[in-house]
């Protein structure tokens, strides 16, 4: 049976397009064969565009997307400090705009120690786990403003939004991961001090775990959290929180289980009813961007999380025994992004 899937593929900004390029060819190899095949849409999205047209995503540019099946996202942000920029926010014109459009109210970040990654950590022990981060809510809504600007009087409000709806919805997504692995659910947030947001979060929580009796519910709070995976984050099995703790957990998993360029995320409408986007969790790197230096496993990383999205199973845990087998082989030598990205589409055009 052969099936065709439409892709918008959005490169982006620095690092996005060296390591796109990679997770598009590891695609191609993976699907060589296969009965799969992606129609591919190429955006050219992000600070280049903004700088020669003024427009960072607009109606038509949206609607375009939306008449895909999935989203393949790079990185966004150009070069800070570059004067050309100020007043484009591009991380909240594109990314965050293409998130809160196709209602991407699970950010899923999983976090794992690879055989042979050294983790900057003692006593690593088994690092499994997976962040579900709401993804349209929370300080990231753009609710404030700012009154006497400029003077030393100043006043700048920015409100975390937290709904019953939507965190009623991401939990309950959370609670489905925990039942399909080794059913347990940490909540994080900061009930002590946010306890509006914290306690409805708590209460949601607590209603949908009496549907769950058999998966174990924890809570902490996100600064003792913030110890634990570091002194022992083998505790952790599904993590659910909003969507600022959850974006600044995800850089640290990151960081203990192998750095930012192994860490993939998925930004996922469950039902479906506009196209899931999938990135890796690092930005456009401009200290690296132009080098060659980036690595591109997340960003290959997130083609696996894209093709079990869509039901493509074998091919997706093809695509992760590659990067196995690739991060296994490393011996510390310095390879280029296009080194890295033909190793892994090579063992994935074998295996
Ligand atoms: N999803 C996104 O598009 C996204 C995510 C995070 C940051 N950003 C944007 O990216 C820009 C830079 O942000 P930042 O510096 O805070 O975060 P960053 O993730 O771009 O970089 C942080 C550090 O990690 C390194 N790094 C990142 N990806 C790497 C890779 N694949 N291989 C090796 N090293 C890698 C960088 O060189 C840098 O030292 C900003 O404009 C930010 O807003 C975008
Ligand atoms: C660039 C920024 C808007 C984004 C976020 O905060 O969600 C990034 O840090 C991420 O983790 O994807
Ligand atoms: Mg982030």
């Amino acid at each position: 049976m052969s099936r065709t899937v439409k892709l918008a593929v959005i490169p982006g900004d620095g690092i996005g397009p060296e390591v796109i390029a990679e997770a598009v060819a590891v695609l191609d190899a993976v699907t060589e064969g296969s009965g799969l095949s992606f129609e591919k849409t190429h955006f050219s999205l992000g600070a280049d565009r903004y700088l020669a047209t003024g427009d960072v995503l607009t109606d038509d540019d949206l609607e375009a997307i939306k008449s895909h099946d999935a989203i393949l996202l790079g990185a966004v942000g150009g070069v800070p400090g570059d004067p050309r920029l100020a007043g484009a926010n591009i991380e909240r014109g594109l990314l965050l705009k293409l998130r809160f459009s196709l209602d991407h109210y699970v950010n899923l970040r999983p976090t794992t120690l690879f055989p042979g990654i050294a983790s900057p950590l003692a006593n690593p022990g088994d690092v499994d786990f997976v962040v579900v981060r709401e993804g349209t809510e929370g300080p990231y809504v753009g609710n404030g403003g700012v009154i006497r600007q400029g003077t030393p009087h100043e006043i700048a409000n920015e409100v975390s939004v937290n709904t019953a709806y939507g965190v009623e919805r991401v939990v309950r997504y959370a609670f489905e991961q925990a039942g399909q692995r080794r059913r347990k659910l940490t909540l994080v947030h900061k009930t002590n001090v946010l306890t509006f947001a914290g306690s409805l979060w708590k209460r949601i929580v607590d209603a949908v775990a009496a549907e769950h009796p058999d998966v174990t519910v924890d809570y902490l709070h996100v600064d003792a959290a913030t110890i634990f995976l570091v002194t022992d984050p083998a505790r952790f099995d599904v993590i659910v929180t909003d969507n600022l703790f959850g974006d600044i957990l995800t850089d640290l998993a990151a960081a203990i289980s192998g750095g930012i360029g192994l860490a993939a995320s998925g930004n996922i409408n469950p039902a479906g009813a506009f196209p899931s986007m999938f990135e890796p969790v690092h930005g456009s790197a401009p200290d690296i961007a132009g080098q060659q230096k980036a690595d591109p496993t997340a960003a290959i990383l997130s083609t696996a999380l894209l093709l079990r999205h869509l039901g493509e199973k074998e091919l997706a845990g093809r695509v992760e025994q590659a990067v196995t087998a690739d991060l296994a082989a490393r011996t510390g030598a310095a390879r280029t992004t296009s080194e890295i990205g033909a190793a892994i589409a090579a063992r994935v055009a074998q295996n």
